[in-house]
């Protein structure tokens, strides 16, 4: 028996999981679900014996690293974890009629902007539903609906250390990178954090179905809490690792920009999630982005601005399906003489 929520909270495109066909539905992904990825310890950064050599080795060597000691109480976890399970197992349509603005629901999309409307003409479909939480809009949130106070003060606390940790942490990049704190000072704006929720279905008899396909972050920094079911996989050495969940601790990953702001020096990892067989997996996901116009000025890339960013993967996203990313910026090497 699948563990997951009542059939009738899946979108009904995603409702094969009962063992029918999937109409709605495309092939998702070539790779077989077979195909073996270890599981890896990634390393560990204490927030508060922050060491800016171990956290700066481990943006360098994996792009991503586990976060403990960061200061977000575990019942303040738990209690986000319960409203997430409890609103993603509501009826599909209830869902549809209670996430709405500020909040949007959204469901087997491709990569979302941060407005949370869908890139079109992407290639790929992730097989999830997703809430997206703009954090600067919560407090103008009339959550009317009982089942959605006590989930707002939940993401509003949780955002407000989402912030806190994410401003300490690029603070310590940037000391540890030894760039002028002038320059990049605006390349980090609390104000552009959003929350993304997601449910991923289990995978289905159909075999072939990865929860979000393969992507590199354009953030600054990404931070993820899964549940404990897991799936979330990064690519290191050439080979697909499993990170697995340990209760109590956030997985940091570095975003395009802040591969940008580094000079390469840390690498924005590639990663993607894998349905687990048998049961449901919830994910909480936080973005942070630069300042409205902050540029962003580096020796290997030309100088821009994540509007511009933003709107090249859109460009590329429409006309050829996929995100190209950071090399559209990058400074071509003067041909030898
Ligand atoms: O659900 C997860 O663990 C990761 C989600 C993710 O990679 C993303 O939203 O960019
Ligand atoms: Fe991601």
């Amino acid at each position: 028996m699948l563990e997951m929520g009542k059939l009738d909270s899946y979108p009904p495109g995603f409702r094969h999981l009962n063992g029918s066909p999937a109409p709605l539905l495309p092939e998702l992904s070539n790779h077989s679900m077979e195909d073996s990825s270890s599981s890896v310890p990634v390393p560990v950064v204490d927030l508060q014996c922050l060491s800016l050599d171990n956290l700066g080795e481990a943006c360098k060597e994996w792009g991503v690293f586990r976060l403990v000691n960061h200061g977000i109480p575990p019942s303040l976890l738990s209690k986000l974890e319960e409203h997430v399970k409890m609103l993603f197992a509501l009826p599909f349509e209830s869902k549809q009629a209670l996430l709405t603005n500020p909040l949007s629901y959204f469901w087997g999309t491709p990569v979302l902007t941060p407005s949370g409307a869908a890139l079109r003409g992407a290639l790929n479909i992730n097989m999830l539903e997703g809430i997206n939480v703009p954090l600067t809009q919560l407090p103008q949130f009339q959550a009317e609906d009982p089942r959605l106070q006590g989930f707002r003060h939940c993401l509003e606390e949780y955002g407000r250390h989402l912030s806190r940790i994410a401003t300490t942490l690029f603070e310590a990049m940037v000391k540890s990178l030894n760039v002028c704190p002038k320059q990049t000072e605006s390349n980090l704006d609390e104000s552009t954090g959003f929350i993304r929720l997601y449910r991923y279905p289990p995978r289905s008899l159909a075999d072939e179905a990865w929860g979000m396909m393969e992507h590199t972050d354009s953030s600054v920094l990404s931070i993820v809490n899964q549940d404990r079911v897991g799936g979330l996989e990064i690519f290191k050495d050439n080979k697909w690792l499993l990170v697995n969940p340990v209760s109590g601790t956030l997985l940091v990953h570095i975003g395009d920009m802040m591969q940008a702001i580094s000079d390469d020096q840390y690498m924005s990892v590639k990663h993607r999630v894998r349905m687990n067989k048998q049961e449901e997996r919830v994910s909480i996901c936080y973005f942070v982005f630069p300042a409205q116009g902050s540029v962003i000025r580096s020796s290997k890339y030309k100088p821009f601005t994540y509007t511009d960013f933003q709107e090249q993967v859109q460009n590329d996203t429409k006309t050829l399906g996929y995100k190209v990313g950071l090399d559209r910026f990058k400074l071509t090497a003067p041909a030898p003489v």
